[in-house]
């Protein structure tokens, strides 16, 4: 069997990764991986041993009994450590506040980009969609398609308050650019690096931003399909 084509998504928090490619997934009948979703449960698996996610010796130790694993159907997805769905837990702006510290680890980011190189290899779809970081730039450099979603900071800032709507909207706001902030000295996910196609999602909507996502799949899938 040959390898399914990777589609290669990053950008900042709130930019339409996750929700954009899982319907663009859907609509290709490819797999769906969010590469987020390892840090975010390990930085829950780190929480549960009752540490810290910015001690790196910890994060480490942690890891070492992480039992990790996720769907990569774009119609029943859900995330696992151990017997525990973790899926909404690792939503929760408690992870979200304390997963930057468990990205900032190199071993981890090494050992976690093996396992998803080995989930699309494995995934027995034509192709997967995946979306994060450093997927452009360091997972899979040699995608045939390789987009850069971004909306701008104030629009992502809205949407994602509007998803926590029992949350402080200016607390919301402030916590995804702080993550960003330091996500940004790890990889570098708010500039295209060269060949890869931006996807600008400021002043569409979400209908509209999975046709620009799918219109870039397509050409540079073309004769390959
Ligand atoms: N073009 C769009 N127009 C309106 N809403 C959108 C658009 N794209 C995404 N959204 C909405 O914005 C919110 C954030 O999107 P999503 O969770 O997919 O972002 P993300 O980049 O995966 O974020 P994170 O990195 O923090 O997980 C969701 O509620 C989603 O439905
Ligand atoms: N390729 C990636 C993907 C994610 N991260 C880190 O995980 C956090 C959560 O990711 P979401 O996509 O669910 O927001 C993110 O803030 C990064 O810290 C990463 O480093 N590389």
């Amino acid at each position: 069997m040959t390898d399914p084509i990777t589609i290669a998504i990053d950008g900042p928090a709130g930019s339409g990764k996750s929700s954009v490619s899982k319907e663009a997934a859907r609509r290709l009948g490819f797999g769906y991986l969010d590469t987020g979703a390892a840090y975010r449960a390990l930085a829950w698996h780190v929480l549960q041993h009752g540490a810290d996610t910015s001690d790196a010796a910890a994060v480490v130790d942690a890891a070492g009994d992480f039992d990790y694993a996720i769907s990569l159907d774009p119609d029943e997805y859900w995330v696992r450590v151990g017997d525990t769905s973790v899926t909404e837990a690792i939503r929760e702006p408690r992870v979200s506040s304390a997963v930057s510290g468990v990205a900032r680890v190199p071993v981890i980011r090494e050992q976690v980009n093996v396992l998803f190189r080995r989930l699309v290899a494995d995934s027995g779809r034509p192709g997967v969609i995946v979306e994060g970081r450093d997927i452009t730039t360091v997972v899979a450099p040699d995608a045939p398609v390789r987009i850069l979603l971004t909306a701008a900071p104030e629009v992502r800032a809205a949407r994602r308050s509007a998803e926590l709507t029992t949350e402080d909207a200016a607390a919301v706001a402030a916590a995804l650019h702080k993550r960003d902030a330091s996500d940004s000295q790890v990889v570098d996910f708010l500039t295209a690096a060269p060949g890869v196609t931006v996807v600008d999602s400021t002043d569409l909507d979400f209908a509209q931003t999975v046709d620009a996502v799918l219109d870039v799949v397509r050409s540079g899938t073309e004769g390959s399909r």
